[in-house]
């Protein structure tokens, strides 16, 4: 089969139509959070009058009806149509389209239910932007603010402990012996790939915060683990031939294309202040999105506002880290970057060609964590591989650096099983690849050491 065709369509047919995640996603799942956003907006009309008087009535209005437009044209199967805002990236978009609708043929238009999952899901989300960007003056509201900062306030005990252990290593951290710092390292890199389960796409929206304690729960979470690179992105870390080649004591930089808000973003600062704090990594480079994107994706401004909450806890330990957060981020310790390639539907083997000024910069890191199921279907291209395809493969030549996915499974795609490993998954839990409670650590080194 055509790798192209090979593509994870909503349902490639009619038999597995009904079956699809992606195509229950779509029919379901999208619409909930297309309503959502649509109620979110109408809920806010008096503070939008508050703001911007009867402008602000007007745009909450108008942003309305074009959100509802928009979930007729999904409901409905419509054809995909051409962005009209004039942001910078619409052309990006247009051309895809484009691209999209010459794969397809001239028999078939690019519609909702005939195109690729991965491709209609994330229009949506931009479509939802469109929204607000064609109705100033409420173009910079984030629909999905409420649920990731609820998030986080569910999820208040848990940030505690974690900020508790993290100050409990940071205290010693350079004093540690090398099997010790690999302990707390193994950890912490557990609590933010579980930390990805708190994800408010796969959940519609609905409260999906961390209850359970991040490090005690950790034991009886790694069974679930399908596949465990953790030794592999150690040593990229610390394997001291690596370092003499280059002359280094530690690694220059680390990146981390971050995932989730909330719960999951405070897992990823932890685990980035013990990289720091423990003198194995120079730098940090964060990537999120520059637009609010599957309902709890990061932005910039939920990185500013969870760091100013954490300063501002009255927890002792919680407020301590917001405040070396904080540092780091106005030392240049810690950086923040938002590429709009993030927020588009290309997949990433693409990106050489697509954002290659991007690419450049990843060739940078020593080391590229990606976050999440979205960048996990992204690196892989979504495609409905064989599950004992190996990692590399799934990447076709995407590799600008050392890189490892954390990502819990809540779509059907999976690279670099054992033979027999998804037959046993299957018959034990049949919804494995999409119910969130697997994860993998998946590891690979385009350029292996000599
Ligand atoms: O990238 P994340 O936050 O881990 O997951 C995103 C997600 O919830 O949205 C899509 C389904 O709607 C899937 O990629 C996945 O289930
Ligand atoms: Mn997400």
């Amino acid at each position: 089969m055509e790798v192209e065709t090979m593509v994870n369509n909503v349902f490639s047919n009619p038999v597995e139509m009904k079956l699809s995640f992606a195509y229950l996603t779509i029919r379901d799942r999208m619409p909930t959070i297309l309503t959502k956003v649509i109620d979110t907006i109408h809920r806010n009309k008096n503070t939008f009058f508050e703001e911007y008087g009867e402008e602000g009535i007007e745009a909450e209005k108008n942003a309305i009806g074009l959100l509802s437009k928009l979930r007729n044209e999904l409901q409905t199967d419509k054809p995909v149509v051409e962005l009209k805002d004039d942001l910078k990236d619409s052309e990006a978009w247009n051309q895809y389209l484009q691209r999209q609708q010459k794969l397809q043929g001239d028999q078939e238009c690019v519609s909702w239910f005939s195109s690729p999952w991965l491709y209609v899901e994330c229009y949506m989300y931009r479509r939802i932007h469109e929204a607000l960007l064609l109705n100033p003056p409420i173009s910079e509201y984030d629909v999905f603010n409420e649920g990731k900062t609820q998030s986080f306030f569910d999820s208040q005990q848990a940030v505690m402990d974690l900020c508790t252990y993290l100050e409990g290593i940071r205290k010693n951290a350079k004093e540690l012996f090398q099997n010790q710092l690999f302990e707390h390292f193994s950890t912490l890199l557990q609590v933010s790939l579980w930390g990805n389960k708190c994800d408010l796409s796969i959940s519609a929206g609905e409260d999906n915060s961390q209850k359970s304690s991040p490090i005690e729960s950790l034991s009886s979470l790694h069974p679930f683990i399908l596949v465990d690179d953790t030794n592999a992105v150690w040593a990229t870390l610390t394997s001291a031939r690596r370092q003499e080649k280059l002359g280094k004591t530690k690694v220059d930089r680390v990146d981390i294309v971050l995932d989730n808000a909330g719960f999951e973003l405070v897992t990823d600062l932890v685990f980035a202040d013990f990289l720091v704090s423990s003198g194995l990594v120079r730098q940090i480079h964060f990537h999120g999105k520059s637009l609010p994107w599957f309902v709890s994706d990061v932005t910039a401004n939920d990185l500013q506002w969870i760091v100013r909450q954490a300063m501002a806890a009255n927890h002792r330990w919680l407020s301590k880290c917001g405040v070396q957060w904080q540092t780091y981020l106005k030392q240049g310790v810690w950086r923040y970057h938002d590429h709009p390639f993030w927020t588009q539907p290309h997949e990433f083997c693409d990106m050489a060609s697509d954002a290659p000024d991007l690419y450049a910069s990843l060739q940078e890191a020593d080391l590229v964590l990606f976050k999440g199921d979205l960048n996990y279907r992204k690196l892989t291209g979504d495609r409905d591989w064989e599950h004992v395809v190996d990692f590399n493969t799934a990447l076709r030549g995407f590799g600008p650096a050392p890189l490892c996915s954390l990502r819990t499974l809540k779509a059907n795609v999976q690279v670099g099983l054992q033979p027999g490993q998804a037959e046993k998954l299957t018959s034990r839990d049949p919804s494995w690849m999409t119910n969130g409670k697997y994860a993998v650590i998946q590891f690979h080194n385009p350029t292996p050491e000599d």
